[in-house]
Order: C-alpha cells, then structure tokens, then sequence
C-alpha cells in the first residue's frame, strides 16, 4: 500500500531535521511542502503571525483544534514557558499518529498533549478529565465550519476568560465567513485581522484574532 502524503512528510523530517530541534522541524516540514508537495500547514508567513500572537499571550494553557501533522503544535510549543502546555486535539487516526512523531521527534512531546477524538467532544472534556481551569491561547485550524460551534462550545463550557485569545487560520481561504461574522458582531469578542497568504501559495488569505472580553 503506497504511503500517505502526511508519511511522506514526516519521513522527510526524520530523515533531514535534528531530532530535539523544533525550529528544524518546522523550517523542513516548510522545505517540503514548498518544494515538494503542498500541504496545509499553517506555514511560515501566517507561522510568523501565529508566533508573535502567541508569544503576546504567553499562555499557561493553550488549545489547537486540528493537529494535521503537527506543524503549529510544535511551532506554538516551542514557544511556551517552563511549566506552560498545548493540547491538541485531533480525530483523524492516521494523522494523530503522524503528529505524535512529529512531535516526540522534534522533543516537544512534555508540552503538548495531543487529544484524539472530535473537538466537539473533547471541549466538555476538558476541565475535568484534563485539568484545565480556562484557556489563555486557542488557535482554530480544523474543519472551517466548526470553528463558530466550537467558539460557542468554549463559551458554554466556561473555558474562557477575560482575555482568552483566539486565532483563526484561513479566514479567506478556504474562508470561515460564519466565524468571521460571529466574532466581529459579539460584544464578547474585540477582533482584530491579519491579512496574509495561503501557506506555501501566492493566494490571499488572512488570520483572525478575537480576544475574549468576559
Ligand atoms: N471537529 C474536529 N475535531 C478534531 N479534529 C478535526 C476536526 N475537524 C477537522 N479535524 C482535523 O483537523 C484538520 C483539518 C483541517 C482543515 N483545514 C483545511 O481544510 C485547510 C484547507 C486549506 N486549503 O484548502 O488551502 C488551507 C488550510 O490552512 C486549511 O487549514 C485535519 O487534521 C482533520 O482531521
Ligand atoms: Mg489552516
């Protein structure tokens, strides 16, 4: 059986990155999907915007929505505090599994926990079985129609708190226009765009940020 596009990618990375270097594994994991075959991770250029937000958060406790191959988990990990963590929530098994490589490989794996299973799911899970008191960081990049529903299900669950922040990828394209609406008409949120392009292409694309006001 022929090999997936996702092990392909992370044969290349266990191949030509430093194991124990999360910098490496993503500047190859970019190498890659330029030069080889593309992929949607969040890339280098909104990587760069996914950074500054991040380290302007400075999160104790961050979520992802949408683990894919693990390139924004580590990318977002490596800048965390001592004692700070991610989790990331996937619920495709062959990515899941791809991710968790990617992860250990790139030494990260004491600061991401990687949560298999559909966020919908896992969102009430989160104070109880996981520990989690509210959310300083949540970086949406999973299906685009499920950002609004889980924002709502965060809500609901009590996960944020005033100036929680959010960041969504692909608000142009492929587009959460819903999302976009939702956040921009609440009271709750204060949205703030970041134009940008869609990873490794020259197509518009642009992140949202929504800072949860309480
Ligand atoms: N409810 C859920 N719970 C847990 N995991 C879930 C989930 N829904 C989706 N996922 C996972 O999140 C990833 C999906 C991302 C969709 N992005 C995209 O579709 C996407 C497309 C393009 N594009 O087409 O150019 C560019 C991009 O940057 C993109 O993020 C996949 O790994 C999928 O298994
Ligand atoms: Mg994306």
């Amino acid at each position: 059986m022929n090999q997936s596009k996702e092990q392909r990618i992370l044969n290349f990375v266990l191949q030509n990155a430093v194991r124990g270097d999360p910098h490496s594994v993503v500047d190859t994991i970019d190498k890659y999907c330029s030069q080889k075959e593309w992929a949607m991770n969040v890339g280098d250029e909104k990587g760069k915007i996914l950074d500054k937000t991040v380290q302007e958060a400075n999160p104790s406790v961050a979520l992802e929505l949408g683990t894919y191959c693990g390139y924004s988990a580590v990318r977002i990990s490596r800048l965390l505090k001592a004692g700070a963590r991610l989790l990331t929530v996937e619920f495709n098994p062959e990515f899941a599994a791809i991710a968790k490589q990617m992860i250990e490989f790139a030494g990260v794996q004491d600061k991401v926990k990687l949560l298999e299973g559909p966020s919908e799911e896992i969102i009430p899970q989160l104070k109880k079985k996981y520990e989690v008191d509210t959310l300083d960081f949540v970086f949406l990049d999973h299906w685009k129609e499920r950002y609004t529903p889980d924002t709502i299900l965060l809500q609901e669950c009590n996960l944020l708190r005033k100036g929680s922040v959010l960041l969504a990828d692909n608000i142009i394209f492929p587009g959460a226009p819903d999302f976009v609406n939702y956040v921009r008409k609440s009271p709750h949120f204060q949205c703030t765009n970041y134009p940008s392009h869609l990873e490794y292409m020259q197509v518009e694309d642009a992140m949202e940020k929504a800072v949860f006001l309480g």
